[in-house]
């Protein structure tokens, strides 16, 4: 595997590239947007959405999908919401043999689906992969170390693929669960805004405790309910990611919440955001599928109110508050 195409070119897509061609690989990066790319190729840096890191001047970076035909494996980079209709264009440029890793970390709200789910439906031959965990994408970008999931059914591309796009500091740990750590990275998310809304708040270092142990029953609960494995929970994609985004003001995640909790309004706190905070619309997705499921995630479910329903803050938390109590574990 020496040719790693990546799709996306924000922070995550171009932190990827980074660290691939540290690994040693052949590297290209699309993004859709032309005049955007070749501003890109010119300065060696993403200074939108990722200031400061230098792109090494053999990266190719293009705005034309034919510049993804040749590569051995293709690393999906774009928001979750956003990756089918990305698919709908790449798609005939992307051989059905090529390996695809779904790098999202969200729910696609209409149809409730994960990205796998979502890949399989647009390019239904394509071997999958997920890659996720705690991964700032200035951290990786820097260098710094960072261990990550990379989880498929197939173990031999997982090994494959940890083995093209690992290094010293970028440390792929590879599983056979790729949906339940799909289900962590999207969850975590939801949790991140939580945690945020507990420090803007000001409710305390043991409410945030506790918010990331009942978050992570929630996700576990999540995961075993479809099919996943609490082992997955318990790793990178689960409580890694979990314990990062709820605990750094670097989480745009975190960052929504934290504003939410000290009293901006939502479009005005969304508009601050550095870049997409998924966990916004992965509530309504994960609130849907934990209904559909016929679980209850109390939590996710007060991010929803808050963050899609409009319901006011201070009363959804009284509700959590107010909840019977309960025995401890994930099963119910
Ligand atoms: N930034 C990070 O530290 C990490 C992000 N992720 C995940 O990676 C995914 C991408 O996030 P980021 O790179 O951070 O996002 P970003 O906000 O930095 O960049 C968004 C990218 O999506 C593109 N985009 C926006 N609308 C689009 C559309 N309609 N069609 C096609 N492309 C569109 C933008 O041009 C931009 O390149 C998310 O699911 C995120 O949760 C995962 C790990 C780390
Ligand atoms: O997924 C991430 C870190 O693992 C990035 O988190 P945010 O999207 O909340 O910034």
């Amino acid at each position: 595997m020496e040719h790693v195409a990546i799709a996306g070119a924000g922070s995550w897509g171009t932190a990827l590239a980074v660290a691939c061609r540290r690994a040693g690989r052949r590297v290209t990066l699309w993004g859709r947007d032309a005049g955007q790319m070749a501003a890109l190729a010119g300065k060696r840096e993403n200074p939108r959405y990722l200031p400061g890191i230098a792109l090494d001047p053999e990266i190719l970076i293009s705005a034309d999908p034919d510049a993804l035909t040749e590569a051995d494996a293709c690393l999906l980079v774009v928001p979750a919401q956003v990756l089918r209709a990305t698919l709908g264009q790449l798609a005939p440029r992307l051989k059905p043999s090529l390996p695809l890793v779904l790098c999202a970390k969200g729910i696609e709200q209409q149809s409730g689906l994960l990205m796998t789910e979502v890949a399989a439906a647009c390019l239904p031959d394509n071997p999958l992969a997920v890659l996720s965990g705690p991964t700032f994408a200035a951290e990786v970008a820097r260098g710094l170390p960072t261990a990550v999931t990379l989880a498929s059914t197939d173990a031999n591309l997982a090994r494959t693929l940890a083995q093209a796009i690992g290094g010293r500091s970028f440390r792929p740990y590879v599983s056979d669960d790729p949906l339940g750590a799909e289900i962590g990275g999207a969850v975590k998310n939801v949790l991140a805004i939580a945690c945020g809304i507990v420090a803007g708040r000001r409710l305390g270092d043991n409410a945030g405790a506790a918010l990331i142990t009942r978050g992570l029953a929630e996700m576990t609960r999540l995961c075993l309910a479809r099919g996943g494995k609490a082992e997955t929970m318990m790793g990178l994609a689960g409580l890694g990611d979990l314990t990062l985004s709820c605990t750094a003001r670097q989480s745009r995640n975190f960052s929504l919440g934290l504003a939410l909790g000290e009293g901006q309004d939502l479009d005005a706190a969304l508009k601050a955001s550095r870049g997409v905070v998924e966990g916004r619309f992965s509530a309504a997705a994960v609130l849907a599928m934990a209904e559909g499921l016929g679980i209850e995630l109390p939590i996710c479910q007060a991010v929803d109110q808050v963050v899609n329903q409009g319901t006011d803050l201070a009363a959804t938390i009284d509700r959590l508050l107010a909840r019977p109590f309960k025995a401890e574990g994930f099963s119910a």
